[in-house]
């Protein structure tokens, strides 16, 4: 058996069936292979494959799932409070206020660091309940106990123009100081060609969005810009599809303005906890996941055959599927 050291530098002989073609990473010291159709980053794929041979699901669990750089600590941060709205009906010692959401809502996957992927299925399966998890594994790559139960599943997605500056600005930001960034110019050939961390985005997107569109008391489906747009209508949403409408007594005692107040990017970007330190046992700092929070930031990076070209691939991409975009120009 070939012996497989990872990007910690640990010795393992369990890799012996790495999928052959791969892609370079966005300034990351991994390659990205392309595992069950998607491109999965290489320190993942061995997690990733455990998690979908483990992981057992329990009725009450909700999933986070995301394409990366989407809004998942947006909706991580919000998913915790609106599912613990009566455990913790006041701002007063939310656990939001002292933990990262990424912490208290923990991807199933992965980790940030070199914990040992074992030890984190088990810290998962001993979580309280309702167990809430992240994810940016693809639908049809989701272990059968989350794809066949009725635990339910909310996706957020974002305009690929404002994802792709995102993702492109925070690889950059926590590459290795060894690695050359990647320049906009290369890093936007490989989104085209949806070689990116979890991509291609649109079958990343077209996955749920099916799902969401067959099973629809399963998988909620949101945007993030419509997130933004009215962010109090689709906190009552995911409430009720949560199973834990707010009564009206909640309602007129303000508690949705303060979930959304305190999940607002201003206030969570302002927290000590997200303002230093790092993720778990991780490099990534925690205010690296806290950019501009806002829609529209493409405009500021884009040049016209930017606009063109990518227009052009979100429209062939998901023509058909009842899933689009507002246009650019
Ligand atoms: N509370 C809140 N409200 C609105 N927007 C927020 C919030 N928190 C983070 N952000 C913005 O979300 C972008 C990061 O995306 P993700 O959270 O999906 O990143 S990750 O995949 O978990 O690494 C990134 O977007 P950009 O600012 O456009 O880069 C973050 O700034």
């Amino acid at each position: 058996m070939a012996a497989f050291t990872n990007v910690y530098g640990e010795n393992t002989e369990e890799k012996t069936t790495l999928p052959l073609q791969k892609e370079k990473s966005w300034a990351q010291p991994y390659p990205l292979y392309l595992f069950q159709d998607f491109w999965c980053p290489g320190i993942h794929i061995d997690a990733v494959q455990r998690f979908q041979q483990h992981f057992q699901s329990k009725e009450s669990d909700v999933i986070v799932a995301s394409f990366p750089k989407s809004g998942t600590i947006w909706m991580k941060a919000l998913a915790f409070a609106i599912s613990n709205h009566q455990r913790f009906s006041s701002l007063e010692g939310h656990p939001l206020l002292t933990s990262n959401p990424h912490e208290l809502v923990p991807f199933m996957e992965f980790t940030f660091g070199p914990d040992d992927i074992q030890d984190h299925i088990l810290r998962l399966a001993n979580m309280a309940e309702p167990r809430i998890f992240g994810t940016h594994t693809p639908f049809p790559s989701l272990p059968k106990s989350i794809k066949d139960s009725n635990i339910k599943v909310i996706y957020i997605c974002r305009d690929p123009f404002d994802n792709f500056v995102s993702a492109w600005a925070y690889f950059n930001k926590i590459k290795p100081v060894s690695f050359p960034p990647v320049s906009k110019e290369e890093a936007f050939e490989m989104y085209c060609n949806g070689v990116v961390d979890y991509g291609p985005w649109w079958s990343h997107m077209l996955g749920y969005w099916n799902e969401s569109v067959a099973k629809p008391n399963k998988v909620m489906f949101m945007k993030y810009e419509d997130l933004k747009e009215d962010t109090s209508f689709h906190v009552k949403r995911i409430a009720e599809f949560l199973g834990v409408p707010f009564t009206e007594e909640e309602e007129s005692s303000g508690m949705i303005e303060n979930i959304i107040k305190l999940c607002s990017f201003e206030k969570m970007k302002d927290l000590e906890v997200n303002k230093s330190g790092v993720i778990g046992r991780g490099s990534i700092e925690k205010k690296n996941f806290f950019r501009k929070g806002d829609n529209g930031d493409w405009v500021n990076h884009f040049s016209p055959p930017m606009t063109e070209k990518l227009s052009k691939i979100v429209d062939e991409k998901l023509s058909g599927s009842g899933l689009s975009f507002k246009k650019h120009s």
